[in-house]
């Protein structure tokens, strides 16, 4: 369906030359990653070691494997949930309905990988299947992409996206075109965004452990911790699953590549890369310096889920006890914004949280390499563009309240930094 006329949203990421570039760039990118933390060297810049054939990336046992994890996803996504929640009012004034059954699927999952470990199944030979199962992912996440874009060209206007309905092909493929692409109750971003990649990450770390502990006799602190952290993020993102329902992604952007592959491949398999490198390059660490490294986590984490759940309680129930004596800005769209308790710190608290979980992350990894802390630089540009993106459709969304906003919250993410 031919896309509305009037303004258009501007073009994002360099537009259709910066998409196109992307395109490329992101899973080279994350191939680049994953051949640097297997090489001695572990390199972050510079051309690896060796470049891997096609039978390195190709292999019917990963595609299998990879199809089946997939359909398992599918399938825990689609049994009774114990709520039923409704997304952000749509243009068109309705409502989506999104179960909330995450939690159950990571702990559903956990049974099942548990019962086939006791059957048998070598989870420690997972991480040499690595490259041919982030080849496939990155293969689905192109077809996937083709599917949706297709899809998006028989979906009503309000279906669409404001970001990616350019005109252009490439910068629509790469950006999404449909805001919410379903069929029937099953909802593609809403699904991709927190189940194969987010728990396929914990399920690769923990093959990462396991196949330390055949090597080396036990897992190090190191692995330990890395685990730890990440499995604590990726659990409280589940736990609060219907708080995503009211981030950027699911209200605003379009469904295409970028998110696809993101979710689905660059997830998985770059954001393991704290243990991936462990496995090949063990490091020392002794217990004063994993305490302080346990601090800075909890920190990172009262901070980012503080943040968080004050925004989103508030955004549910303005009155609610936790969040009633707040000050508040009234905007011209009847909604309020929060100017003190964590929003009254910094314009973005959340963010400042997850980042200083990164620097957690990627700590137990020691210093003699950059290629581990390749998370925290990537994720410092993302949330900084990120933020940028969220001022600018606040500014437009709450106008002069915003200002008021920015005057009374001058900095974004670090207090008198930034
Ligand atoms: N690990 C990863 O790779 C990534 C993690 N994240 C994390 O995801 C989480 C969600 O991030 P994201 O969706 O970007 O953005 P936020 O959760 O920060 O949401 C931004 C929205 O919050 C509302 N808001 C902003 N300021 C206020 C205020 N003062 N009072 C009340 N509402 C306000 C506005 O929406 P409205 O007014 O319409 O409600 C704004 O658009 C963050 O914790 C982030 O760190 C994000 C990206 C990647
Ligand atoms: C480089 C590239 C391919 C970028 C795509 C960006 C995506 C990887 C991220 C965009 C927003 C994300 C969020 C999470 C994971 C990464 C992506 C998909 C998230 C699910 C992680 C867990 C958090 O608790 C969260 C639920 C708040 C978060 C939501 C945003």
């Amino acid at each position: 369906m031919a896309p509305p006329e009037g303004p258009r949203a501007p073009l994002e990421f360099g537009g259709p030359l910066g998409a196109a570039a992307l395109l490329l760039l992101l899973p080279a990118t994350m191939f680049h990653l994953l051949l640097a933390a297997r090489s001695g060297p572990a390199r972050l810049l510079g051309p690896p070691a060796s470049l891997p054939g096609l039978e390195a990336l190709w292999s019917p046992r990963a595609l299998l494997l990879w199809l089946a994890w997939l359909g398992l996803q599918a399938a825990l996504y689609l049994l009774p949930a114990r709520k039923v929640a409704e997304g952000q009012e749509l243009e068109d004034k309705s409502r989506l309905r999104y179960p909330i059954n995450g939690f159950q699927a990571l702990v559903l999952t956990a049974l099942l990988v548990g019962l086939g470990v006791s059957a048998g199944l070598p989870l420690g030979a997972l991480p040499e299947m690595l490259l041919p199962l982030a080849f496939v992912a990155t293969l689905t996440a192109f077809i996937f992409s083709l599917f949706l874009y297709m899809k998006a060209q028989v979906a009503p206007v309000s279906a669409l996206a404001p970001g990616g309905i350019s005109g252009n092909p490439i910068y629509d493929f790469f950006l999404g075109r449909e805001l919410n692409p379903r069929i029937c109750f099953f909802d593609f971003k809403y699904f991709c965004e927190l189940r194969p990649g987010l728990i396929g990450w914990v399920l690769i770390n923990l093959a990462l452990l396991v196949k330390e502990a055949e090597l080396r006799g036990s897992p190090s602190l190191a692995m330990w911790l890395v685990n730890g952290f990440q499995l604590l993020y990726v659990g409280d993102a589940l736990w609060h699953e219907e708080a995503i329902l009211t981030t950027m992604d699911i209200t605003h952007d379009g469904f295409g590549f970028m998110l696809a592959f993101g979710d689905i491949a660059w997830v998985p398999f770059t954001y393991s890369l704290q243990a991936q490198f462990l496995l090949r390059h063990p490091q020392p660490l002794g217990l004063p310096m994993a305490s302080a490294i346990c601090l800075i986590n909890a920190i990172g984490y009262y901070i980012f889920r503080g943040a968080n759940s004050q925004k989103n309680t508030f955004r549910k129930n303005p009155s609610d006890p936790r969040v009633a004596g707040l000050e508040t800005i009234s905007t011209a769209t009847g909604r309020k914004l929060l100017v003190s308790g964590w929003w009254g710190m910094v314009r973005h608290p959340n963010y400042l949280g997850d980042l200083i979980m990164a620097l957690a992350w990627s700590l137990p990894c020691g210093v003699s390499h950059l290629l581990p802390y390749f998370y925290l630089l990537y994720f410092t540009a993302l949330l900084v563009h990120r933020e940028a993106r969220d001022e600018r459709q606040c500014l437009q969304k709450y106008g002069l309240a915003w200002q008021e906003y920015c005057r009374r919250v001058p900095y974004r993410i670090v207090p008198y930094i930034y």
